[in-house]
């Protein structure tokens, strides 16, 4: 059988390279054995081919093409418009609107809507969380314990001329207060197709072997997004490329990998649903005297002015209540 030049040389690099895993606690050394320090971004379990695995290892995401279905995700976009048109009611959703929008005149409009965070009480597209084609990719990269820690639909809006509707360049993990890195991965799934004129997702290949740089508000004339921080010091010279998918598609990548998303210049909402999954045996950090500070705060005040909670809540508690066990075991988390 012939390999591929990609898979002969991850063949090599496991054969040869390869050394005892780091301990994760509590981890099963059955998972683990397959998981090496040559290929420290994913598991060999038979699913990913060798060049898949190598793509991800080298580039930090892997995009599966056709992987939701069709009845999926027109379900999905019902349930996104019932709750728009608030028929129900779900615990613990944030629902977002553009602030080029926000800080208009109210518009009662469900098209006012930008993103739906926090779903995990939706048990229609919570189902999302827990698609059996979707799970068995995240084992890949995350092993067999597995949460839904942070959940999203995105209604990228029309840009209304500011050019809000932008995502600015940022890595995922700026805003989780768990570790390690490697055992946190994002599924998001096209609800219709995405292309550069509609604002797909925007990634710099390879930047998840970085580390986390600091993040702040981009300083954009037209105004930023609540929370919507940015790398510091993006260079816009970077090679990028632009992940244009079609409805189903999915890519998988890593909380460190760079990425954004660019404006809608179209006239219809660009759909897509998330999840961020992180693996049962990662654990909770302290990020005080870190650069993940300046979000904590936000968060917190947020928190303390929808919730009326004080600072007794941190921002870890506000994490294990969103966290949600889709498969496995739950062992620290
Ligand atoms: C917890 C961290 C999330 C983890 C993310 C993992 C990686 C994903 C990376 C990201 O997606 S980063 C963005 C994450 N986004 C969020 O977490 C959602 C943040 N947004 C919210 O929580 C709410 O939309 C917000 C509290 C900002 C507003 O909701 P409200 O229901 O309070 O809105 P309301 O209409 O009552 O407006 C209150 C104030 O917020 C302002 N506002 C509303 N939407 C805004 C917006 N989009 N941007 C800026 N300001 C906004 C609004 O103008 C108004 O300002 P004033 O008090 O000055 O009048
Ligand atoms: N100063 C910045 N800080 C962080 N991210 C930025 C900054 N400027 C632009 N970006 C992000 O870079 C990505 C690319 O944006 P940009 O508008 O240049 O291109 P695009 O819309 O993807 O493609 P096109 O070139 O077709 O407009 C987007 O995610 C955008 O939000
Ligand atoms: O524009 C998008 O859909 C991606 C947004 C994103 O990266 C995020 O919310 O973390
Ligand atoms: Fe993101
Ligand atoms: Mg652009």
């Amino acid at each position: 059988q012939k390999m591929s030049r990609a898979a002969e040389r991850l063949r090599l690099l496991i054969t040869h390279l390869d050394r005892p895993p780091a301990a994760i606690a509590g981890a099963s050394s059955g998972a683990l054995s397959s998981h090496s320090t040559a290929a420290p971004y994913t598991f060999g379990n038979n699913l990913l081919t060798p060049e898949q695995r190598l793509f991800y290892e080298e580039n930090g995401f892997l995009l599966i093409k056709n992987l939701v279905s069709e009845e999926d995700i027109d379900r999905f976009r019902r349930e996104f418009e019932r709750i728009c048109r608030q028929e129900i009611k779900v615990p613990g959703l944030v629902v977002m609107r553009d602030v080029a929008i926000a800080k208009s005149e109210f518009v009662p409009d469900q098209k006012a809507v930008s993103k739906l965070q926090d779903f995990q009480e939706d048990p229609e597209l919570f189902r999302y969380c827990s698609l059996p084609e979707i799970l068995k990719y995240v084992e890949c990269f995350i092993g067999p314990n597995i949460m839904a820690m942070h959940t999203m639909l995105i209604n990228k809006p029309p840009d209304a001329g500011k050019k809000t509707s932008r995502h600015p360049m940022h890595q995922d993990l700026h805003y989780f207060p768990f570790r390690p890195a490697d055992r946190i991965v994002c599924a998001w799934t096209a609800m219709e197709k995405v292309s550069r004129q509609n604002g797909c997702l925007v990634v710099l290949p390879g930047s998840h072997k970085g580390t986390l740089q600091e993040h702040d508000y981009p300083e954009w004339e037209g105004g930023v997004n609540k929370m919507y921080h940015g790398v510091r010091g993006y260079d816009p010279q970077h090679p990028r490329v632009h992940l244009e998918m079609e409805k189903g598609d999915t890519v998988f990548f890593h909380p460190l990998l760079i990425h954004g998303s660019g404006m809608n210049q179209t006239q219809g909402f660009r759909k897509a649903i998330s999840c961020h999954y992180a693996s049962g045996d990662c654990y909770y950090i302290d990020v005080k005297g870190t650069t993940q500070e300046n979000i904590e705060k936000e968060v917190k005040e947020i928190a303390a002015r929808k919730y009326a909670v004080g600072d007794e809540i941190t921002l870890k508690d506000t994490w294990a209540v969103r966290g949600r066990l889709v498969q496995g075991a739950r062992i620290s988390m």
